[in-house]
Parts: C-alpha cells; structure tokens; sequence
C-alpha cells in the first residue's frame, strides 16, 4: 500500500488515468481488505480479494505501461504468495502471465520489444513463481507440523494440556450460553512407577498407549480424553449429571482393570470426577476433580470418587 501510493499520485499527475485508477483502486481495495480483516479476523477472503485485484492491476499496469510495467510482476508473484495459500497463488500468478503474454503476442512491441525478451520474461517469472512456490509450499507444512506439535500430545496422538484448556473454556462458554451439562474425569494410573521401574520406560510408554485405547474404545464418541501430563488423564463428558458421570467412570475402570496390561499383570486406573455445576473456570473445575483422585488414591486404588456421591465406587 505504502509502495503503491506514491505512484498512484505521480500517474494521476502526469494524466496516465488508467494506471492513476489502477494504482488508486489498489490502494484503496488494500485499505478495505486491512479492515476488514481487522474487524472479524478472516484473513482468507480479504488475502484472495487482494490477490484477484493486484493481478488484475499488474496487468492492466503492464499493457499501459509496456517494459517498464513488467517489474512490478515480480513483486505480484511474491506478494500472491505471502496473501494466499500456494496453489491459489499459483493460479493467479499463471493466469497473468498467460494474459500478458497473449496480450504481448497479439500486440507486438506494446509491452516485449521481441519475442525473445518475451521468452526471457516468461521462463524468469516461471521461476520466481516456482521458487516462490516451493517457498510458501514448505512454510505451509511446518505451519501444520507445528500446529500439531503444540496441541497433541507425541506419544498417545490426544490433545495434550493446552488443548485440553481451551475445549474445558469452551464447555464453560456452552454451559453458560446454552445450559449444557458436562463432566470431567481426571484418571491416574495405579502404581505405575513400578512398572517403569521393572520393565524399563518402553513398556511404560506401550502402557500409556494402551490406555488411551482403553478409555477411547470405553467411552462415547462425544466424550474427549487429554494427556494432563505423565500417566495423568483427562476425559471430558457432555451432557451428563453426576450418576451419569459416575457411571461413565466406573465403565473406564472396569475396562482398564479387566483389558490393560503390563508385563506383570493388570494395571488398574483411580478416577476423580465432578460435573460443572456452579464452577466458574477451568482451574476451579480440575481442583475438584483432582481432590476427589486424591480420595480415590486413599481409598486404595482402583475406584471413582465423583464429588458429591457418598462414598467411593469400586
Ligand atoms: N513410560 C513413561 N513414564 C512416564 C511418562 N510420564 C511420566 N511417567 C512416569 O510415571 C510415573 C508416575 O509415578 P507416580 O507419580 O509416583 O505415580 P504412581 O507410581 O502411578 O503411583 P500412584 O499414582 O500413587 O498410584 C513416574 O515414574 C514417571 O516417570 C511417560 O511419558 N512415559
């Protein structure tokens, strides 16, 4: 926008109304996209509004302006890129060049004094758009690598800790806004020390594995399970009152004690748990559940402490 300004007012002062317009339509379609953008936090259509309008400019600027047009073309193919996704860039940035060039072909010496300076052209733009390309491409992938790495956790491929923060915020959001029910779980694996001790930190990982696929495979397809850390598990319930959620938990136990297993036999799970009631945050919420695993430890393993039912449950 800064770059393109200055010539708006140099061509609108020397007469050259078309380029003047163009640059001006520019100017102002990138203020419009900026806000809006700004105002709702879609990036994506303002970034294809951009790219449709700057490859329309950067060629009705070139056949106005012939050779000296051509440059800004560069700048177009990396600008597309930084505005829109690899393959939409690709497209925008390949249907200018295939219209400059017909443009060029049908009307010699208006924009290429030979046709080899169009080739020249041609094969320099293909390969700034193909560098560019390979470019945006490889930061698209470490985006999504990266954007996995931060929310699942490595070893059992569930949400780790910070996605498990914002699905509990969003539960808050929906209890308050629409009166839904939801109950969390915390489940910690009994003795588990021990079987890292015995049998190394492999098949204390294999277990941990194994676990996830027990509590998956024993609760609903609604319900979401999260790695708090270590062999400390969350799993959130929807639409459930306190029998529910105790009855959802004592399911998840009898599963883990009747299915996984170490090499030295059952591994069992302790389950706290509370509904979110009047809880107003996360933190509340978890501190509850947590002090009922605790009772659940006490109790001698193996059993569910819900808040608010008498006594643990075996
Ligand atoms: N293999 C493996 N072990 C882990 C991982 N994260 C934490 N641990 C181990 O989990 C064990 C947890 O031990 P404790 O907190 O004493 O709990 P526990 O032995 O299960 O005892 P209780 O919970 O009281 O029944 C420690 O030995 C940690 O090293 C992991 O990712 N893989």
């Amino acid at each position: 926008m800064f770059g393109v300004t200055p010539y708006a007012v140099y061509r609108l002062h020397q007469g050259n109304w078309i380029v003047g317009f163009t640059d001006t339509f520019l100017v102002l379609g990138t203020s419009f996209a900026v806000f809006y953008a700004w105002r709702t936090g879609n990036t994506v259509r303002p970034g294809q509004f951009l790219a449709i309008i700057y490859s329309l400019g950067g060629f009705l600027v070139t056949i106005k302006l012939g050779i000296n047009g051509l440059f800004w073309l560069y700048c177009l193919v990396l600008f597309n890129f930084f505005v829109v996704p690899p393959l939409q860039s690709l497209i925008a940035t390949l249907t200018t060049l295939v219209a400059v060039c017909v443009y060029g072909w049908m009307r010699p010496q208006d924009i290429f004094e030979s046709h080899y300076q169009m080739m020249s052209f041609v094969v320099t733009y293909l390969m700034a758009s193909l560098f560019a390309f390979v470019f945006a491409y490889r930061g698209r992938v470490q985006r999504v690598q990266l954007a996995l790495l931060a929310t699942l956790d490595p070893l059992t491929g569930i949400g780790n800790r910070r996605t498990m923060d914002e699905e509990l915020d969003i539960a808050i959001a929906d209890s308050q806004r629409y009166g839904m029910s939801f109950g969390l779980l915390v489940l910690d694996l009994d003795h588990f020390k021990s079987v890292n001790d015995r049998y190394g930190h492999s098949v204390g990982d294999q277990v941990l594995v194994d676990f996830v696929r027990v509590i998956k495979s024993a609760s609903r397809a609604s319900d979401r399970v999260f790695r708090l850390g270590g062999e400390e598990f969350v799993l959130l319930v929807p639409k459930v009152d306190k029998a529910g959620l105790a009855g959802a938990a004592q399911h998840v136990q009898r599963s883990v004690a009747n299915q996984l297993r170490s090499p030295g036999g059952p591994v069992t799970v302790s389950i706290g748990g509370c509904v979110l009631g009047d809880h107003e945050n996360r933190d509340d919420w978890l501190r509850d559940a947590d002090i009922c695993l605790y009772q659940a430890k006490d109790a001698g393993r193996n059993c569910t402490v819900i808040k608010g039912l008498d006594k643990p449950l075996a």
